[in-house]
């Protein structure tokens, strides 16, 4: 932040210069002292309305500042190096050197000083009130954003608190756009709240007037459900603290301190004093209102309400005070006493019951950092019906096993509804695990289907969780969250992003973003495993780079996969790694260059088409079998495989600039069991042709990581290359072969190249198993080594008979069996047996 330097060298240097040129400009508009609110007044000709000024606040704080800081330019001869982001003319507090903040007056940005002593408490403030942009090892940038500000109202924080806590941690005093800005933002939030009783929903206010002033809005006013009372008083119901399950203290309060817990599960910072802690508790008081006034809405009528409300500057609350819920059974369910949850699981869930109720809203951890059991614990806290939605029918089994092995349930009250199992739960409220296409799904349903759906739509739910909450469509989300009626819901995902800009809808279909882990810290404290990550440029050979200038887009791509020099830097990063004992995923997106490298490197390979027989072989394979310790993957194993532990993984093909896929992607080998061993790290290689499109994508697809803090090294030359054994593609006749192998399958239709995993998502979910369907759907379009032959009069042939498919040799070797793979499949039986016996 340019800024930084400049604020520093002034009050080091001469402070009165600095400010004094501010002052030697005056004129209307003209800023008279910093952090002065006067400027406001004489650009506010009219004052806006309360609403339209909050929906417009984020774009004000840009405005005014844009005003002062032209007040400003040409202070200096350095100032034009900064541009708009020369900040100087904010004085810098006397000892800023203590404090760990600087803000952005312009576009609310806070940037972390992530050495200082206090940035792990600043982290903690900033992460409830901000949301993080970017955490790379030094700097932390944060957003202030009308969402996250929302968020931090919804776990007790108001204004004055919020500001209070920047002021100090602040290097410069919080400039009055940011206070404004946040003031804007918050005064109305909370004021109306989403409540469900009786299976009816209830806008619900402590200000009477407040609800007149909905009903007299011409959208929200014919939405109130005819005939019942305009508006109903109540008595506020009363909250006290809360322990979440596994934790030792109060929820939002503090963290779990070390006492009997295994090193691992220890926060280094839980000993500081908690930033805003006592806010919380003296905002206690506050929460407890006399009375609360509503009215009935219809329920189809919720999303419009919701959108609405925001549009007026009145963003809808919602939150469920289970501890007062008499109408819905409670349920047996607690976590067993061994399961000790994580620092970074009860701060998450501490977001969500902060002030003794549950909000609805999403959390964000990295994968393999446990969302499962924030998952359960939620569940565990609010002791109601549950209803869990997760994108396969895999997920759903291991959800439910994970209930079992965390909590006391009883295997009688967590049942699943998948497109083989329609079970009901048999008491008078329990759990159940299913897919969202399951509940989505339009049209005629079977009979047993249909009895199942009655019973979930007929009931209210204390919690709804929605895993991998990025990664269905959003009219899917919207059709499962207005047809099952649940109090709260919460999203759980490791990234929070699309390149559409769906992403946003969740922030009202689902609820704000209560907590969002630092990748970073998590890796330190061995919770996922550390990546060392690299970029490997492969300079395409002569031949390939002539093909590539006269081709479209669509056929670059090929030839940037297909590239030599590429397959030979994934045959030396295999060996390498094989050698060293890691397990190795390659993905590649693009299904034609997944076959030819898997051929010809003689490595097992599971894309679309592979049976799911074949695919469990091959996975049991990877998993247990010392001689299989590579394995090709297509798109699929992004979201729809539930793969094995792997401890390095190769991308040769992705899906061009997607942060999302690349993010995912890493996440495979963060869970490696071996991360707490000295000196151990995962690898990921992401190889890319030089001087090509794919490099632009690159650096676009680590946007994500870099922001985690993943930090990408540049590979150009892998030592050693020239000297591994049996080296592919290393005479000009092998090359030009490959070349041709290539550009005759560019003649032929490459448009299935690539699968369309969207597709994917919904024929994975509705038969429950992810493969046959697509198998069936695929089958026309089917390429044989034969009939590319026959094109090129018979000349690859015996290039792709001297690859024979290891997938094959894996099958053939089926009955040969070792005496530990029949152990092995003797105790998977005995556990589905086990599994169909709980139900
Ligand atoms: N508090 C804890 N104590 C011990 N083990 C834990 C704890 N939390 C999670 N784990 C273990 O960490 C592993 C990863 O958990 P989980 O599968 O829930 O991760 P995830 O965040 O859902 O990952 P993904 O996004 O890949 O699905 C599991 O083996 C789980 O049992």
């Amino acid at each position: 932040m340019p800024a930084k330097r400049k604020a520093s060298s002034n009050v080091k240097g001469d402070t009165k210069a600095g400010r004094g040129s501010i002052a030697s400009t005056p004129g209307p508009g003209t800023p008279r002292s910093i952090g002065s609110s006067d400027e406001y007044e004489s650009e506010e000709t009219e004052p806006e309305s309360e609403t339209v000024k909050n929906v417009k606040a984020n774009l004000t704080v840009g405005k005014y500042q844009a005003k002062k800081q032209s007040a400003v330019q040409g202070r200096d001869s350095a100032s034009h190096w900064f541009g708009n982001n020369d900040f100087s003319y904010l004085s810098l507090k006397p000892d800023h050197e203590n404090r760990p903040l600087w803000i952005d007056p312009q576009k609310g940005r806070i940037i972390l000083e992530s050495f200082s002593p206090l940035a792990s408490q600043a982290q903690d403030f900033l992460t409830t009130v901000a949301e993080p942009q970017s955490r790379p090892q030094f700097l932390h940038e944060y957003s202030l954003t009308p969402h996250s500000l929302y968020a931090a109202v919804s776990v007790g924080l108001d204004p004055r608190d919020i500001i209070g806590v920047l002021d100090r941690l602040s290097k410069v005093p919080v400039p009055d756009s940011i206070r404004e800005f946040i003031t804007g933002c918050t005064h109305s939030y909370g004021k109306v709240k989403l409540v469900l009783k009786h299976t009816k929903h209830y806008i619900e206010s402590s200000d009477p007037e407040m609800l007149q002033r909905l009903l007299r809005d011409e959208i929200i006013g014919p939405l109130r459900v005819q005939g019942t009372e305009d508006i109903t008083t109540t008595a506020a119901p009363k909250m006290g603290a809360l322990v979440i399950p596994g934790t030792k203290n109060a929820a939002g309060v503090q963290q779990a301190t070390a006492g009997d817990k295994p090193k691992v599960q220890e926060d280094e910072n839980a000993n500081e004093p908690d930033i805003y802690a006592t806010l919380n508790e003296d905002d206690d008081d506050d929460d407890v209102e006399d009375a609360v006034h509503a009215f009935q809405i219809a329920d189809d009528a919720v999303e419009t309400i919701q959108k609405r409300c925001l549009e007026l500057g009145l963003p809808v609350l919602e939150e469920y005070d289970f501890r007062n819920d008499d109408a819905n059974a409670n349920l047996e369910i607690d976590l067993k006493p061994a399961a000790q949850i994580r620092h970074y699981q009860e701060k998450s869930l501490s977001k969500m019951f902060g002030n003794g109720r549950a909000k609805s809203g999403l959390i964000v951890l990295p994968c393999g950092a446990g969302k499962t059991l924030v998952g359960i614990t939620a569940a565990c806290t609010i002791k109601k019906g549950v209803i869990i939605l997760c994108t396969s029918s895999m997920s759903v089994v291991q959800w439910r096993q994970e209930f079992l092995k965390w909590s006391n349930i009883n295997p009688n009250d967590i049942a699943v509804f998948t497109s083989d199992n329609k079970e009901k739960f048999t008491g008078n409220t329990g759990i159940i695990v299913t897919t969202y296409n399951m509940v989505a799904q339009k049209g005629k349903r079977s009979y047993d289907s249909q009895k199942m759906m009655d019973f979930l739509t007929s009931r209210e739910w204390g919690l709804m969780i929605l895993d991998e909450v990025h990664v269905a469509p959003a009219h899917m989300f919207r059709r499962v969250t207005s047809i099952i009626k649940t109090h709260s819901k919460l999203g759980l995902t490791a990234t929070l992003l699309r390149e559409d800009d769906k992403i946003s809808d969740l922030n009202f279909l689902i609820g704000p973003k209560l907590y969002e882990a630092n990748w970073m810290e998590l890796a330190e404290q061995g919770h996922i495993a550390r990546v060392q990550c690299a970029e490997v440029w492969c300079p395409m050979t002569t031949e390939f780079y002539t093909e590539y200038l006269t081709k479209d887009s669509r056929q670059r791509s090929l030839l940037w996969i297909m590239n030599p020099r590429k397959f030979q830097a994934c045959q030396f990063l295999i060996d390498y790694h094989e050698k060293r004992g890691d397990k190795i995923i390659v993905f590649s997106d693009n299904v034609y260059a997944l076959q030819m490298y898997a051929q010809k490197l003689g490595k097992v390979f599971i894309y679309g088409e592979t049976s799911n027989a074949e695919r469990l072989r091959i996975l049991e394979n990877f998993q247990h079998n010392e001689n299989i310790n590579t394995l090709f993957l297509s798109k699929i194993g992004d979201t729809s495989l539930d793969l094995p532990e792997a401890t390095c993984l190769i991308q040769i093909s992705s899906h061009f600039g997607s942060r999302r896929q690349e993010a995912q992607r890493l996440g495979r080998i963060l869970r490696a069991k071996r991360r707490n061993d000295e000196g151990f790290n995962a690898f990921f290689y992401s190889l890319v042709s030089k001087d090509t499109t794919e490099m632009v994508y690159s650096s676009k697809r680590q946007a994500f990581l870099v922001d985690q803090g993943y930090a990408f090294k540049v590979i150009t030359h892998l030592q050693g290359i020239e000297s591994l054994p049996d080296l592919a593609f290393t005479t000009p006749v092998e090359r030009r072969e490959l070349l041709q192998h290539v550009m005759i399958h560019l003649e032929t239709d490459i448009s299935n190249d690539y699968e369309n995993t969207d597709d994917l998502f919904h024929r994975v979910d509705r038969d429950g198993t992810g493969s046959k369907s697509l198998m069936k759907k695929k089958k026309g379009a089917r390429r044989t080594a034969g009939t590319l032959s026959d094109l090129a009069g018979g000349q690859d042939m015996a290039y792709m008979e001297q690859n024979r498919s290891r997938n094959k040799d894996l099958k053939k070797k089926k009955g040969e069996s070792s005496a530990f793979f029949k152990k092995l499949h003797r105790e998977q039986a005995k556990k589905r047996d086990a599994w169909k016996n709980d139900e």
